[in-house]
């Protein structure tokens, strides 16, 4: 892996060309920096038709047109760090210094404004998240990823596009939560975009009702969170006899810090006891989360796909859709019903009259209209010949398929939180 300000052009050096059934893998290298590039690969032998993981599909030539596209690409790039290097060292750009070597630990949110391709690439892994620290997504990234740099940006396009823009290595993205239901937001992102599911993390949530020191329930006309935190507590509000406001923001950590910042004495925030302690919160309810089992799935995110494998759980995620109704869903899930693929999630989303931007090689993306878009988890690595003989059924069905990821399923056991207490 390298960062983008290598002083070398870069080659093709390196080709694995795996034929018949689904892995391409190109690896374009130079001297001791490689940039990897793969690609899942599958071509129907019936219709001719190939579906991939995202980066790109077809011929074998298309294919490589898409690499040196690529190579082009990166070398145009590295210009363009090299010119923001000096930005950056005026300190006109991002600041990527690590937390530890900062004044105060605490770092401001990306944004898009902040987007130039970082010339700095220390020795730890940076994941970018959505929030501010204190933010469930920065504990799922320490989870994920222990010991790396978390890198806050202050919404989910930005950390898909700190990844691409090789500010950072991978992102982690809540997908779905045991009582909100999927967060939709992330689903489209991932079309848009390029970036591979290459892990999951499961993250038990344990919301606190956060105040400025001092402050009683009774002070209290309006309670601020994220949307998902907010529906997460909505029960336990009420029970604390706590009908006020209740307003959406960006994180929870973020209404916490929003409540420090301006002194406000009337509103709490629904956060993390992490939240409290970074921007000197009192708790006043601790484990006002309805359900105690109450579980975040986040998802892994890089530029490359992992090899898949079949010596332990993996999990795969794809979208699908067909121009027309919506019959096909009955024959895609037998294609896995009729192999023994257990299903982990099945979402339906009505895209009638929005477009989906998807990506592929141009840089704009394609807009592309369809009826229901359809999202699937199943119980099978993308090696297992079981989920390749499925998907080439699958796309017999569908005119549009694309594999999210295959990846190691999260397996690591967790314990239900306490129950709500006021403090
Ligand atoms: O706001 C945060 O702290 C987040 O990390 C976001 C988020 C979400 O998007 O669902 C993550 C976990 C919880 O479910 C609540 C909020």
């Amino acid at each position: 892996m390298q960062s983008l300000n290598s002083p070398a052009g870069v080659d093709l050096n390196s080709l694995i060309w795996k034929t018949g059934t689904t892995l391409t893998r190109a690896i374009i290298g130079s001297g001791h920096r490689t940039i990897q590039c793969s690609i899942n690969f599958s071509t129907n032998q019936t219709t001719g038709k190939s579906f991939g993981s995202g980066h790109t599909s077809g011929t074998r030539y298309e294919w490589q047109s898409a690499c040196s596209i690529l190579a082009g690409k990166v070398e145009s790039q590295q210009q363009n760090t090299a010119d923001d290097a000096a930005a950056v060292n005026g300190h006109a750009t991002l600041d990527l210094v690590p937390v530890e070597q900062q004044s105060t630990p605490i770092r401001k949110a990306l944004s898009i404004a902040d987007l130039s391709p970082s010339p700095m690439h220390g020795q730890k892994l940076r994941v970018a998240y959505q929030g501010v620290p204190g933010a469930y997504s920065e504990a799922a990234a320490g989870k994920a990823y222990p010991g790396c740099e978390a890198i806050p940006c202050d919404q989910f396009e930005v950390a898909f596009q700190t990844v691409e823009l090789w500010i950072a290595d991978r992102a982690v993205l809540p997908v779905e939560n045991s009582l909100g239901g999927s967060i939709h937001r992330n689903y489209d992102l991932l079309l848009r975009h390029r970036l591979h599911i290459v892990g999951e993390v499961q993250l038990p949530v344990h919301h606190c009702l956060l105040t400025l020191p001092g402050v009683r329930k009774e002070y209290l006309t309006r309670v601020i969170s994220h949307p998902q935190a907010l529906a997460q507590c909505e029960q336990s509000l009420t029970k604390l006899g706590l009908n006020v406001i209740r307003e959406a923001v960006d994180d929870t950590a973020g209404a916490a810090e929003y409540i420090a910042a301006n002194k406000l004495l009337d509103t709490a925030a629904i956060a993390s006891a992490r939240a409290a302690e970074l921007y000197g919160m009192q708790i006043l309810a601790d484990g006002i989360q309805d359900d105690h089992n109450n579980v975040t799935r986040f998802v892994m995110l890089a530029r490359e796909p992992i090899i898949p494998r079949i010596d332990r759980p993996f999990k795969t995620s794809i979208v699908f859709a067909h121009d027309e109704g919506t019959s096909v869903l009955f024959k895609v899930l037998s294609a896995f019903a009729f192999r023994d693929i257990s299903l982990t999630k099945i979402e339906s989303r009505p895209h009638r009259h929005r477009p989906i931007r998807l990506a592929d090689d141009a840089n704009g993306g394609v807009a592309k209209h369809f009826e229901y878009i359809f999202y699937v988890d199943f119980e099978a690595s993308m090696a297992d010949v079981r989920a390749q003989n499925a998907l080439a059924e699958v796309q017999e069905f569908t005119s549009f398929l694309r594999v999210l990821g295959s990846y190691p399923m999260d397996m690591t056991p967790w314990s239900p939180s306490s129950s709500a207490a006021v403090e």
